[in-house]
Parts: structure tokens; sequence; C-alpha cells
């Protein structure tokens, strides 16, 4: 099988183009997802990215966790996918429109392997991310381990438990993250994002990602905590979001879009025997 290594400021992904043939249909992707993203056994990486036809847009893509979980959308992955799909059917066409499982998400290629994606309007409702709370989701009490947090719920498709915090220096990521992913609050678990406000313009983000734990970005929850931030006023409308792999550009206005910009790299091609 062919593929591609790319990544989004160090969220990697196994890229495999399945629009022409499809070579995968009757695997089962979870355990191959699982198999390819391990760092020692397999190619590594946060996750498997298809690319397959799609009926209502120019592809579709499916994105699996390194864990085997399917996830709805991954923002780094899809500006990586956008990037190869213009490169490689379309050098003319800068603007796409996906189908993943959050609806279509439409990103814009740009120069210098950057990709601004409108990553759609954010779910708000609790049911809909889905957090098992009556009220609005909004700074909500959450004790773990005995340390307690105030975490707004925020869905971009895909659910984000966001924690503003004084300093990430004391946040132990490795302890709280996978305590939080898999709280019952959360019925199809989440991604957790900690935040440090630098200014209304910047804040510094660490990302535990549901089904892939730690990851140096997270272009879905980069996009939450902006609008987590705004909607607790914290933010101002355009927001630098500093990840431990680099920064994320994101804007936001109320009751609109979100858009985010960041790059998108390619490390190598390769051939994975499928066994
Ligand atoms: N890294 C991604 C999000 C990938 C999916 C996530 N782990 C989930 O299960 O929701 C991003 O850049 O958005």
């Amino acid at each position: 099988m062919e593929f591609l290594k790319m990544h989004g400021l160090g969220n990697d992904f196994v890229v495999v183009d399945e629009i022409k043939n499809q070579n995968l249909v009757n695997k089962n992707l979870s355990d191959l997802a699982k198999k390819i993203c391990d760092r020692r056994f397999g190619i590594g990486a946060d996750g498997l990215v298809l690319l397959l036809p799609s009926e209502k847009a120019d592809f579709k893509m499916r994105i699996i966790n390194s864990d085997g979980s399917e996830a709805e959308m991954c923002g780094n992955a899809i500006r990586c996918v956008a990037r190869y799909y213009v490169e490689k059917y379309n050098p003319a066409k800068k603007q796409l429109e996906v189908e993943t499982l959050a609806g279509i998400i439409k990103p814009e290629v740009l120069e210098n392997n950057m990709v601004r994606v409108d990553m759609g309007r954010p779910i708000l409702k609790p049911q809909e991310i889905p957090v098992a709370v009556e009220e609005e989701p909004v700074n909500i009490p959450l004790e773990v381990s005995g340390q307690k947090f105030f975490f707004t719920a925020v869905s971009m498709g895909n659910p984000h438990a966001v924690i503003f915090v004084d300093s990430l220096a004391k946040i132990e990521l490795e302890k709280y993250g996978p305590l939080i992913e898999t709280h019952p609050l959360f019925p199809r678990k989440t991604n957790v994002e900690f935040v440090e406000i630098l200014s209304p313009k910047k804040v510094k983000v660490l990302v535990w990602e549901r089904g892939a734990g730690a990851t140096l970005a997270c272009g879905t929850g980069a996009s939450a905590v902006v609008v987590a931030g705004r909607i607790l006023g914290h933010l101002q409308e355009d927001v630098e979001v500093v990840l431990p792999g680099g920064s994320l550009y994101i804007t936001w206005k109320f009751g609109e879009s979100v858009y985010m910009t960041g790059p998108a790299e390619i490390v190598f091609k390769g051939e994975y025997i499928l066994i």
C-alpha cells in the first residue's frame, strides 16, 4: 500500500489515497490504524487518514486515531489532505469541499504550504457535543483524582473539554488527560485542552487527544479553545494558539464559522506491506 507521511505542527498522519483504487475496502481499519500508528512496530503516527471518493464533495476524509477509534473530524489532517489533493489532482483549484463525519469542511490551500480552513460553526448544545450536563456547558466543575478543574465543552464536530488554568507549568497532562477523556460526563469521551492565557490575542495550550494521547497540536482543539475563550470573555476575534508543535491562527466571530490557518507538511512517501 502506498502512503504519505504528513504532519501539521507535529500532529502526524499516515495518509492513504483511496480515491481511485480502494485497496482497504475489506480491511479492518481499526486494527490497521493501531498497527500502522505504532511508533516501534509500525510507521508511527497519531492517526491513519484516508481520502475516499465522495458524491457530495471533492473527496471524503476519514480519520482513525492511533487507538483504532474513528474521529468525526481532524483539523490538522484536513490541512494535510487538502494540500495533497490540490498538488496531486488539481493545482489550479485551491478551494475545496471535503466530506467528513462532521459534515462538509472547506479548506483553502494558500502559499508556502499553509492552508486556511472554514471549520464550520461550533456546536454548543450539551446533548450534541455530547456532554452530560443540563445547563450551558460553560465553566462546569469537574473533580478528578482530588484535583478540581472547570471545563467548557465545545464540539467542532468532535468533542472538546477546554480548561483555562493560571499556568501550564504544573499541569500533569499524562495524569489528568486520560481521566478527563474517559470521565462519565462525556458519553463519547472527549479531547482535552489545558489553556494558559498570554494575552487576549495569544494563548498557550497543551492537548490530550481522545484516542491518541498527548499530541503536539490539534486543529479542532485550537478552534474549540478560541470559541470557549470568546464565550468566557477572555479572548478577541483573532488569536494565536501556541501548541507544543507551533502556532495555529484562529478567527471566530460569534454566530459564524471558525477559521483555522496553519501549515501542512509532507515528510516522506513509502510502501506498507499489507498482510
Ligand atoms: N488532531 C486532530 C483531532 C483528531 C481526532 C481526535 N483525536 C478525536 O478523537 O476527536 C485535530 O487536529 O483536530
